[in-house]
């Protein structure tokens, strides 16, 4: 990737518009140049994916996922230049960028050519009458992802699009261009034909994100980031009533209770508090402890918060990144503040740190670890997408359920627990679209993902990502005369 970043339509580079800055989170420095979409440069992207809709989605099934084999095949061959992309843009780890962001990113496209072989098709014959659904692609799909996960969400949402006949627009985060310029070049070295897959650049309001979803010739909008995002998203689609499918903001809890294996219960909340410098929905914000482990726990998540090394990403060891931008790092900062204010006791972190080079230009927060604020307090509530957590003590299970659940997010949530009826119990009592059991993250990308309350609409994943994707027809066919209608 250069340090120009450019749109992709129709299967060329399109270098139009005004230029905006990306900077390095690790030092804070100007590292590349981003052409901005505007109006017109969004509806040529739209009509490449609108000309492209009959060839593709007039292809077999078939076809169409041995073309996201193809793709999954090159990602891997340009793995080194997708990781030091994805590297570029956030400042993440080599080794999660190696393990998570970019294998995902070609499992996303492969295990979709692999589930629409299955997706199912009706057929109900009653006497003299044979009903029967055929699936057909929406059309031009809006494909709007934030820049924790870059590549991972983009493919998530591209791959299960394109396999089921439609052709996307996708704009990347203004933080995180890099991935989606490489794969558009891998879209275009393997003859993906043109206009199946496009890509413009730009922000959110009043810039490329919005006149995309606004845009009439955008049949449908696949959105992962904030919640107040997703909201301002819906009232811009609701006159025209395209379906959006969407994967909002989290305010995740974990229940640890005393019967747990308190070494994995610790080390699974590190996981989930602190990954990705905590800028994963799926991340934990609030635990609640049973009393009598309460004080350890606290004690070990705090000291384990410590050890975490902010080292450069390219240094395998390193397991804290940077936040994305000065702003984030800012919000970030200022919940650490308001924690202080609200009266609460900090057993890690609660600054940011020193390094005495040029990392102190950039956005690092420390990992910190919180108790004593109540839930209704505005740490308590609010997502704060950091590498933060407060920690609470509880009585009785059913208490434990009540303050997990006295929240408007409701995407994820784990349980540690050695009981497998409590697991059970507990799981099925939680208002979250995900709920994981002695393990955080553990991902299979059959089953659905997405959230409840203000989480999201809607879930993708397996079937129900090409459910969505694709908008079934019934067919009715009165086979013999005489048979009384209804
Ligand atoms: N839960 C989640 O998955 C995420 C939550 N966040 C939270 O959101 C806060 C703000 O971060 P942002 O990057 O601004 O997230 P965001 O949700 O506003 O942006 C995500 C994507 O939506 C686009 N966008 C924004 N407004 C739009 C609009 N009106 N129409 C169309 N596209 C639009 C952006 O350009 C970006 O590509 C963060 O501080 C963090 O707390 C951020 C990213 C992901
Ligand atoms: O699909 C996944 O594995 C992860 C999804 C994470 C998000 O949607 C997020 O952090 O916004």
């Amino acid at each position: 990737m250069s340090d120009l970043v450019t749109h992709f339509i129709g299967g060329l580079p399109v270098a139009e518009g005004e230029t905006f800055a990306g900077y390095d989170p690790v030092t804070g420095r100007e590292v590349r140049r981003v052409h901005e979409a505007d109006r017109s440069v969004v509806d040529r992207a739209v009509s490449a994916a609108r000309a492209a809709l009959p060839g593709w989605s007039g292809l077999q099934a078939a076809e169409r996922a041995a073309w996201m084999r193809r793709l999954a095949d090159a990602i891997e061959e340009r793995f080194e230049d997708l990781v030091a992309a994805e590297i570029a843009d956030t400042g993440k780890s080599i080794t999660q960028t190696r393990t998570l962001d970019i294998p995902r990113g070609a499992a996303n496209f492969r295990s979709f050519a692999e589930i629409a072989a299955q997706h199912p098709e009706n057929a109900f014959h009653l006497k003299d009458v044979l009903s029967y659904t055929v699936r057909r692609p929406l059309g031009v799909v809006a494909v709007i992802v934030p820049w924790n996960l870059p590549f991972l969400l983009a493919t998530w949402k591209i791959g299960p699009a394109l396999v089921a006949g439609n052709t996307v627009v996708v704009k990347p985060s203004e933080h995180t261009p890099g991935s989606m310029a490489v794969l558009a070049e891998i879209a275009a070295s393997i003859g993906l034909p043109p206009g199946v897959l496009n890509v413009v650049n730009g922000f959110g309001p009043g810039s490329a994100g919005q006149f995309l979803v606004e845009h009439p010739g955008v049949d449908a909008v696949t959105f992962t980031g904030e919640s107040r995002t997703g909201s301002a998203i819906m009232k811009s689609v609701a006159d025209r009533v395209k379906p959006v499918s969407f994967e909002l903001g989290g305010k995740n809890a974990g229940l640890v209770f005393a019967d747990a294996d308190l070494d994995a219960a610790v080390e699974g909340a590190v996981r989930s508090v602190f990954t990705n410098g905590g800028q994963v929905c799926l991340c934990t914000e609030r635990l609640y402890v049973e009393r009598p482990v309460f004080g350890e726990f606290v004690a070990r998540l705090a000291g384990r918060a410590r050890e975490l090394a902010f080292g450069r990403p390219q240094d395998e060891h390193t397991t804290m990144m940077p936040m994305i931008s000065a702003e984030h790092r800012d919000k970030v900062l200022s919940y650490y503040a308001l924690a202080e204010d609200e009266g609460a006791e900090i057993h890690a972190g609660g600054g940011a740190p020193r390094f005495g080079d040029d990392r102190d230009g950039g956005y690092y927060v420390e990992p910190t670890v919180l108790t004593g604020l109540p839930s209704g307090s505005r740490v308590n509530r609010e997502e704060i997408f950091g590498p933060v957590c407060h920690v609470a003590p509880f009585d009785a299970e059913a208490e434990a359920v009540a303050l997990a659940n006295e929240s408007e997010y409701g995407l994820a949530a784990t349980v540690w627990t050695s009981s497998l009826s409590r697991a059970h119990r507990v799981a099925q009592s939680l208002e979250a679209g995900l709920i994981w059991v002695n393990t955080w993250y553990l991902r299979d990308l059959r089953t659905p993902f997405g959230g409840v309350k203000l989480s999201g609409i809607g879930r993708e994943g397996g079937t129900r990502s090409l459910d969505f994707y694709s908008e079934p027809t019934t067919i009715t066919i009165k086979l013999e005369p005489g048979r009384a209608e209804i």
